[in-house]
C-alpha cells in the first residue's frame, strides 16, 4: 500500500472574537489534498516551543501559505511598518526556521504569496513594504471590493526563466497570466536563490532553491486558486507532490 504523503501546512494566527485560533485557508488545505495527493498536516504556530528538527523529520512536503499578516520588517532590516499594518510574529517564528529546516533535511517546500516573501526573509533577503508606492513598479495588489473571482482571476503576466522549473512545467511557455493579492514584493534576492518569473514591471514573482537537492520552489501569485482551471497550477502542485511522494517513499523504506 503505497503511503499518501505527509505534508505540513504551517497556520497563521488570528482573533475570532476574544479568541485566538491557528487557521489555515481551505483552498491550501485542498491544493495539498487534492492537487499534490498529499495528506494535509495543519502546523499551529508555536514557534521555539515546537523541535522544529523532529517536526520536519516527520514530514514528506511543506507547504507555507499566502496571508494578509506581514513578515515583521525586523526579520530582514526594514524599517518600521506603517501604524496598523496586520503582522503575525508566531507565524513568522514558525515558518522561518520551519523553511531553513526543510531546505536543510531536503524535504520538498512550495511557497505561496507569504511563503514566498517569507522564503526570500529566511534566507537572508528583504522585501518591499509597499511596492506600488515604489516608481516603476506596478500595484500588485488585489480590489477587495471585487468578488473573489475577480480577486482571484488572472491580473498580469509574469515572464518565465527560459530553461527553468516553471517554463518547464509550462510546457515552455515564455509567459503566462497570473493573479496578484499583495502589498509587498522581494526587494534584496536572498543568496542561494534563482528567480524563475517575473512580472511585466521587473518584480521577482518567482523562484527555486538553486542547490536544493529536492524540490523547492516558491511563488507571488496563488496557484490553489482554482488550480483544475489553470494548467500550470494543476502541473506545479503535481509536481511538489511527486516531490513529496518520492521523500515519503525514501523515509519510509
Ligand atoms: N501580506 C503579504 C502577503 C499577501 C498574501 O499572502 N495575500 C494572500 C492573502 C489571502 C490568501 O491566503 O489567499 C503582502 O501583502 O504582500
Amino acid at each position: 500500500m503505497t503511503q499518501k504523503p505527509l505534508i505540513g501546512i504551517p497556520a497563521c494566527t488570528r482573533l475570532i472574537g476574544e479568541h485566538p485560533f491557528h487557521v489555515c485557508g481551505d483552498k491550501y488545505v485542498r491544493a495539498v489534498s487534492d492537487g499534490a495527493g498529499g495528506v494535509p498536516l495543519l502546523i499551529p504556530a508555536l514557534g521555539g516551543t515546537l523541535d522544529i528538527d523532529d517536526l520536519i523529520g516527520r514530514l514528506d512536503g511543506l507547504l507555507i501559505t499566502g496571508s494578509p499578516s506581514n513578515v515583521e520588517p525586523q526579520r530582514y532590516g526594514g524599517e518600521p511598518s506603517e501604524p496598523g499594518t496586520l503582522h503575525d510574529p508566531a507565524r513568522d517564528a514558525t515558518t522561518l526556521p520551519m523553511i531553513l529546516a526543510a531546505l536543510d533535511m531536503g524535504v520538498p517546500l512550495l511557497g505561496i504569496c507569504r511563503g514566498f516573501q517569507e522564503l526570500n526573509v529566511a534566507l537572508g533577503g528583504s522585501l518591499h513594504q509597499r511596492v506600488h508606492e515604489i516608481p516603476g513598479y506596478t500595484n500588485h495588489r488585489e480590489d477587495k471590493s471585487a468578488p473573489l473571482t475577480v480577486q482571484y482571476g488572472p491580473s498580469h503576466r509574469v515572464h518565465l526563466t527560459p530553461g527553468g522549473i516553471l517554463a518547464g512545467l509550462a510546457n515552455g511557455a515564455d509567459s503566462v497570466a497570473v493573479n496578484s493579492l499583495h502589498a509587498q514584493g522581494l526587494d534584496r534576492l536572498a543568496d542561494g536563490l534563482t528567480v524563475e518569473a517575473r512580472a511585466e514591471d521587473g518584480l521577482v514573482e518567482a523562484v527555486r532553491v538553486t542547490a536544493a537537492p529536492a524540490f523547492a520552489l516558491a511563488v507571488q501569485w496563488h496557484p490553489e486558486w482554482r488550480f483544475w482551471d489553470d494548467p500550470l497550477s494543476a502541473a506545479l502542485l503535481h509536481s511538489f507532490g511527486a516531490a513529496a511522494a518520492a521523500h515519503a517513499r525514501r523515509r519510509l523504506r
